[in-house]
């Protein structure tokens, strides 16, 4: 498309960005950088300061995850970004250029066309007296980017078919149909502009947790296809572990740290960063029961004197604390052992150390290794299903709980399918000799 339509907008208003955005020390480009932000909501003594000098780089390419309990200021940051919210003090760059406070119409236009937001709840995002096809078309009406009527039908149909919708889902209404369909829809609205960057704001947590996959899949899909980068937020961690680059936590308003995905779970060097993992709910029931809950305490930092900032100490790894705490952080870090942040205690079995030492706690929050519910199980016991049922109870000894199910169902249809048969064969030896 695009580049056509880009440049021929481009020629009508020259253009502010340039194609790339400057190249940090460690050669990556940057994207977007927030500089110092503090965003307020309210005057005087109902002033709140909703993000407190926010300082962070979004690199070219690269899934940055915002990840912070409810009301610790990420919307906020994201409809910053977008230039909803104002800011109270310092600056937000895209490829270099201020794209905050008052800028030129003209730079308004293309940062809303290059920065893209898609919505938490798709239900309130989506204009209900609307057609899919005008919702999916706006950005293109508003900013021309199309030729004819025919160039504008094949974008939005191709846009919409890259979603998993169909072109007849155009005439119909955000209504009719499921939340998972409606983010879809809110995703063909954004990438139907091809933008740059995109800021997902909880785009999977209203959704029934058997459609999240599909959608961060879809979020992928198109991460992949068009080069895009994403600022990802979301209240929990343990969505945004394996879709993430960069993974920056926030707490009230202060950003407490920010690593690279691995980086953060394996040295969680904050504490409220550790009690974050320390919540991510483990498959195991049984673990899970017995797993002692990590709780942030804000009252042991003393920031009376000594004035907490955000401060690299390595791995490109940021930690918010005073010089006391930065030394402490600095000096676990180096010792470069993992940090346990898991705890399971159980009375019947051994000392919670012991217990926990034995498994690496990557493990415990994946489900087991075999555990994969193939429809291969769901087959053989059907044909073989005393073997299935033999599966089955093994499978369920060692919690590989899908597989069972699997050979359950399997083993079950067989036995149906074999009692149907024996029936079918005595009710014709019946017809025989009765
Ligand atoms: N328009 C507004 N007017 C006044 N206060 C606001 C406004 N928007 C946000 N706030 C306040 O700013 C703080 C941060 O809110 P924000 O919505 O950014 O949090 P959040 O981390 O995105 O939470 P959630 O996950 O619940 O969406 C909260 O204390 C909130 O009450």
């Amino acid at each position: 498309m695009s580049k056509l339509n880009r440049n021929t907008e481009n020629q009508e208003h020259a253009s502010h960005l340039p194609e790339h955005g400057p190249i940090d020390e460690n050669g990556k480009e940057v994207l977007l950088s927030l500089k110092n932000v503090d965003i307020t909501f309210g005057k005087g003594d109902n002033a709140v300061r909703a993000v407190k000098n926010a300082t962070f780089d979004i690199h070219k390419g690269e899934t940055f995850s915002l990840v912070g309990e409810s009301g610790s200021g990420k919307t906020t940051i994201g409809r910053a970004v977008i230039r909803v919210n104002p800011l109270a003090n310092g600056e937000i760059l895209y490829k270099g250029v201020r794209i905050s406070g008052k800028i030129p119409k003209s730079l308004d236009r293309e940062v809303i066309r290059n920065i893209q937001m898609v919505f938490q709840d798709p239900a309130a995002s989506l204009n209900e007296r609307a057609t899919v096809d005008y919702i999916v078309s706006e950005g293109l009406y508003n900013f021309h980017l199309y030729e004819n009527e025919a160039d504008r039908v094949r974008k939005v149909e191709e846009m919409i078919n890259e979603v998993g919708l169909l072109p007849e889902h155009l005439t119909r209404y955000p209504h009719e149909f499921s939340g998972g369909q409606r983010q879809r829809i809110g995703l063909a609205r954004a990438m139907v502009m091809e933008p740059e960057l995109v800021v997902a704001d909880e785009p999977i947590s209203a959704l029934d947790v058997s459609i999240r996959a599909q959608v961060l899949n879809l979020l992928k899909k198109f991460q992949r296809e068009k080069d895009l980068t994403y600022l990802f937020i979301a209240h929990d961690l343990s969505i945004v572990r394996f879709i993430s680059d960069r993974i920056a936590v926030i707490y009230k308003g202060d950003i407490v740290e920010i690593a690279d995905a691995e980086e953060l779970f394996n040295f969680p060097l904050h504490p409220y960063t550790h009690s974050l993992i320390s919540a991510i709910p483990i498959p195991d029931p049984q673990l899970e029961k017995n797993k002692v809950l990590f709780t942030y305490d804000p009252s042991i930092h003393d920031y009376s004197t000594d004035k907490p900032e955000l401060v690299c100490i390595g791995h490109d790894h940021w930690v918010f604390g005073n010089k006391k705490e930065i030394e402490e952080y600095k000096a676990t870090r180096e010792k470069n052992v993992p940090l346990k942040t898991i705890t399971i205690l159980d009375k019947d079995a051994p000392r919670p150390e012991e217990h926990h030492d034995n498994i690496a706690h990557d493990e415990i929050q994946l489900p087991p290794l075999h555990d994969t519910g193939s429809a291969w199980y769901a087959l053989l016991s059907f044909l073989l299903p005393v073997i299935g049922i033999i599966a089955a109870m093994i499978f369920k000894k060692h919690r590989h709980y899908r597989n069972y199910k699997m050979c359950k169902k399997g083993a079950i249809a067989g036995f149906i399918v074999l009692a149907v048969i024996l029936a079918l064969f005595l009710l014709a030896l019946a017809a025989v000799f009765i």
